[in-house]
């Protein structure tokens, strides 16, 4: 006789309220199928694995126990939230996941009522559920009420400042709130720091066991568990509790630390949390990163991210590469310039392999300096080093250096403290959107007296103004460059320091000049391949500096051509709005130079392909010869024609 194959549970699951009729027993076979899911998901995708295959059971437990979307769940940074996505109505479009018109890699709360907060850039969570604990309390609604507030957060997260001034608020305010540490001991790389340690030795010092013991009596101790009594329920998570931490100190009860991946643990507790936390409750859950599938176990990052890859194997599928990305050519080059200068030290804010410091952290771990996420404390600290004599390259990704703003003006530039600014992912960085976009840097930089900001044109660039910000002692530097490949020119074996201030021509023409600043420079030269073939030669200029200005340079193009375009891969207000400023200034509009300049749009441009991304951007060769095209007036001639 053959046995019937179960209908899969998930099958079932067209939204959490479907979870509500499932036994425990059920609800364990559901995470089992979830993490069967996100794993078949994302080897057609590519995307964040790892994080999410350490949540699925409490993924599972969250929406099986709590009243979402009226109970607000909020992920932090959200790279762990795909199983969430499945269980919430989105299954079927998992094969879109951050691609474009597809679902984004985190939540968002335009995508569905079940992100109640968009993230993506960590340790946001426990303020914006403190957010919604006290407007719930305040009177205020949304159109699906507003119940519990959940804070999930991994122990990378919870290190970072923000976490901390949140958990400050919300133990004073004393409202009902709910924090879920979620501990899988890992960042993107190995955690770091004092804090990392304290919570492994909480861990070290309560064994699950115990924990399980006294969960499972929770259990038989209550017919149903919400007929326990306050106090008691309160003396049994109590007990169970290490007692004494940090948490608790803060205004926190705490809990834990349980098992993550025991639903024997989580569903009990959460069930006992959800029927009795008064104040603000914080839930210690130990994790594995990549739970349940080998090969992300087995990685060092725990399968942090991935491109696509075969399910059965882990094996990935990668394009081949022509040339070396932009972040090991910084690598390196810092690297050779360290072995002759002791004075140069990096700092990197968790991010060791994404900036590519953990090359010289390997060659000089004593001046190489992972302060966690921390971007903040990161730029001041390098301004440190920077008063005491040290030479620090602060490498940080764009879009995180936002969150240092305040240091990098009032540490840094008021005090002329000549800190490096290496940021990479300067510009689109294609899957992971909008709020990973390098947008902004060159305009906030570049606004700063005494700053020197640069963009790479080429990784041969990129080499020189290693080498430019190392011999610049004079105050802070800042080199812009892009996620990715670099364009395959030759690299010299060193680099060599730059004229601050001074770009260079590429090719002299006539008419019009274009003027680029960074990488866009290859569409430049595409597009002026295909001008030429209209018998149409502009001049091409690298600017290399945002500030200071290349005058002579700038002014000498203004006077010798009809038109002058720039261009850049950064937001209103950087390269060509300080390029139009001297124009003005210098009275060249007055006497009919015309003007364009070519930046990002005026919109948060959404996951994409980033050649897709380049087109809603119109930062393209197609879009340059375009823009030549109209400003010299042959669009309109050809179209007064037609
Ligand atoms: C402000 C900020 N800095 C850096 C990052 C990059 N980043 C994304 S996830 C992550 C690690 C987070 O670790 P943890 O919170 O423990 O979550 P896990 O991936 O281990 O589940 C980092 C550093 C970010 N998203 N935001
Ligand atoms: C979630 C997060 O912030 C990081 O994992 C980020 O996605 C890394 O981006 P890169 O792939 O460009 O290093
Ligand atoms: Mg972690």
């Amino acid at each position: 006789m053959t046995m019937k194959p179960e209908t899969p549970l998930l099958d079932r699951i067209r939204s959490p309220q479907d979870m509500k009729r499932l036994s425990d027993a059920e609800l364990r076979r559901l995470a089992d199928e979830l993490r069967a899911e996100t794993i078949a998901a994302v080897s057609e995708t590519g995307g964040h694995l790892g994080a999410g295959l350490g949540v699925v059971e409490l993924t599972v437990a969250l929406h099986a126990i709590f009243d979402t979307p009226r109970d607000k769940l909020i992920w932090d940074v959200s790279h762990q939230a795909y199983p969430h996505k499945i269980l919430t109505g989105r299954r079927d479009r998992m094969k879109t996941l951050r691609q474009e018109g597809g679902l984004s890699g985190f939540t968002k709360r335009s995508e569905s009522p079940y992100d109640p907060f968009g993230a993506a850039h960590s340790s946001t969570s426990i303020s914006a559920a403190l957010g919604f604990a006290v407007a719930r309390d305040l009177g205020g609604t949304t159109p699906e009420g507003v119940g519990d507030a959940i804070a999930v957060i991994g122990d990378g997260a919870m290190s970072a400042g923000m976490a901390f001034e949140a958990m400050n608020n919300a133990g004073a305010l004393g409202k009902r709130l709910i924090v879920i540490l979620n501990d899988n001991e890992m960042s993107i790389a190995p955690p770091v720091g004092a804090f990392s340690s304290y919570l492994s030795r909480l861990y070290a010092g309560a064994p699950f066991q115990e924990f399980k013991a006294a969960a499972k009596g929770a259990v038989s101790l209550l017919p149903g568990p919400f007929q326990e009594g306050a106090k008691r329920a309160k003396e049994l998570l109590k007990s169970v509790a290490v007692g004494g931490t940090l948490f608790e100190e803060l205004g926190f009860s705490y809990v834990g630390p349980l098992d993550g991946h025991d639903m024997e643990q989580l569903l009990p507790v959460l069930r006992t949390v959800k029927a009795r936390a008064t104040g603000p409750m914080l839930i210690h859950v130990i994790t594995k990163k990549g739970k349940g599938f080998a090969p992300a176990e087995r990685a060092r990052d725990g399968g942090h991210a991935t491109g696509k890859f075969d399910p059965a194997t882990g094996e990935q599928k990668k394009a081949a590469s022509n040339a070396p990305s932009y972040t090991n050519v910084f690598g390196e080059t810092l690297v050779k310039l360290a072995e002759s200068d002791s004075r140069i030290c990096a700092v990197t804010a968790a991010m060791p392999d994404g900036t590519g410091l953990k090359l010289f952290d390997g060659r000089f771990p004593s001046r190489c300096f992972d302060v966690g996420i921390a971007e903040q404390h990161a730029v001041t600290f390098a301004a440190g080093l920077a008063a005491g004599g040290m030479r620090p390259f602060c490498a940080i990704y764009s879009t995180f250096l936002q969150r240092g703003y305040d240091q990098v003006v009032h540490d840094v530039a008021i005090q002329r403290l000549p800190v490096r600014f290496a940021i990479d992912r300067a510009g689109l960085v294609g899957a992971d959107g909008a709020t990973h976009a390098g947008s902004f840097d060159t305009a906030f930089l570049a606004n700063l007296p005494g700053f020197v900001v640069m963009a790479a044109a080429d990784e041969a660039e990129l080499k020189h103004m290693v080498a430019t910000a190392a011999a610049h002692d004079d105050g802070p530097i800042a080199f812009r460059y892009p996620r990715g490949e670099g364009v395959g020119v030759p690299l010299p074996e060193d680099g060599t320091p730059l004229e601050i201030g001074k770009g260079r021509m590429i090719q002299e023409g006539k008419g019009v000049a274009i003027l680029s600043f960074g990488t866009r420079l290859a569409e430049v030269e595409k597009a002026c391949e295909a001008l030429g073939a209209r018998g149409i030669t502009p001049s091409v200029a690298d600017a290399r500096f945002a500030k200071p200005l290349d005058r002579d340079l700038i002014l000498k193009l203004a006077a010798g051509h009809d038109a002058l375009i720039t261009i850049e891969e950064g937001a209103v207000g950087g390269f060509g709005s300080h390029v139009a400023q001297l124009l003005a200034d210098e009275g060249v509009f007055d006497h009919g130079l015309k003007f364009r300049s070519m930046v990002l749009p005026d919109v948060f441009i959404d996951q994409a392909s980033p050649e897709a991304m380049y087109r809603v951007a119109k930062l393209g060769a197609e879009d340059i010869e375009a823009k030549v095209l109209d400003v010299l007036g042959v669009t309109r001639l050809a179209e007064r024609k037609a």
